[in-house]
């Protein structure tokens, strides 16, 4: 599907032309962050321990605290020490007052991609990187809307309505027919107010602000892209996602995005469940 939006205006950094920011919603990508040798080291690090490539689905290796996929925060006890090949590019990283120390690095081999999402606000500081390497892929953004806070919520919500399901009538063929042109109506709604930006191999993304809090990020699982206008085979391409974590008091947010923002609908829930709302 056309995508109908073109990203918003971004400026080169008059100092150094390898920066380019889209300074409205806190976004950054830098060019050539990493040299051809230490992305050849890293691809060559990803495959030892992993040496599958062919495979359809996304490869995930973890470092320093390890990401865990049933809260979206990190493990507080799963550590796996952190490869030289990530902590000898921390040092360059263009913020310095906190470094990360949780990262995932993966493999996307060709027609694979990650569905949209926002990282979760409350368990990690705002700084969020993406480092990627072996090719290029284009990321897409959107302004996060309704339809988002209503999908960070469902599990939650199909939880609560366990006890009901009983007494629910069993769906019939029209609510599914309906149940399904929603669903297309939907998906064409959110791509259409989607822009993409292409990340390419040895570049580092960082998103703060609203790109951080407020947009969902995305690769879609596509065979070939468009990139200046010509259609090219996607490769195989790797990331290093990089977070750092909160622990304690820290973990919380107060962003100015309530709808997909984990913090606020955990509260809102526990004020639901003690009948303040
Ligand atoms: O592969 C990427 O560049 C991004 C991955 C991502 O969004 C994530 O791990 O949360
Ligand atoms: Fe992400």
């Amino acid at each position: 599907m056309a995508l109908t939006r073109e990203p918003p205006a971004a400026t080169v950094d008059p100092s150094n032309p390898n920066i380019v920011r889209w300074e409205d919603i806190g976004l950054t990508l830098i060019h050539n962050f990493i040299t051809e040798e230490e992305e050849a080291a890293m691809i060559e690090a990803f495959h030892a321990q992993d040496p599958q490539k062919e495979g359809k689905r996304r490869i995930s290796q973890h470092f320093g605290y390890h990401f865990d996929y049933t809260t979206f925060g990190a493990s507080e006890t799963h550590l796996t020490p952190v490869p030289s090949y990530i902590t000898n590019f921390l040092p360059r990283l263009p913020i310095q007052t906190y470094l990360p120390d949780q990262f995932t690095v993966q493999y996307y081999p060709p027609g694979t991609g990650i569905p949209p999402h926002v990282d979760t606000h409350s368990m990690f500081d705002e700084a969020l990187y993406s480092l990627s390497f072996g090719s290029a892929v284009p990321m897409q953004f959107r302004m996060s809307g309704p339809n988002d806070a209503r999908k960070m919520r469902l599990p939650k919500r199909s939880v609560q309505r366990k006890s009901d399901e009983n007494t629910e009538p069993a769906s019939s063929p029209a609510t599914a027919e309906q149940t399904q042109a929603n669903a297309q109506a939907q998906d064409a709604e959110e791509q259409s107010a989607c822009w993409e930006i292409l990340l390419p191999p040895r570049s580092l993304l960082l998103m703060t602000g609203p790109s951080r809090y407020g947009y969902t990020h995305a690769i879609r699982p596509r065979k070939t892209d468009v990139i200046d206008g010509k259609t090219v085979p996607r490769q195989g391409r790797y990331s290093i996602t990089m977070r750092t974590v909160r622990r304690g008091d820290e973990i919380g947010c107060n962003c100015a995005y309530p709808g997909v923002c984990d913090a606020r609908i955990r509260e809102e829930m526990a004020a639901r469940r003690d009948g303040a709302i």
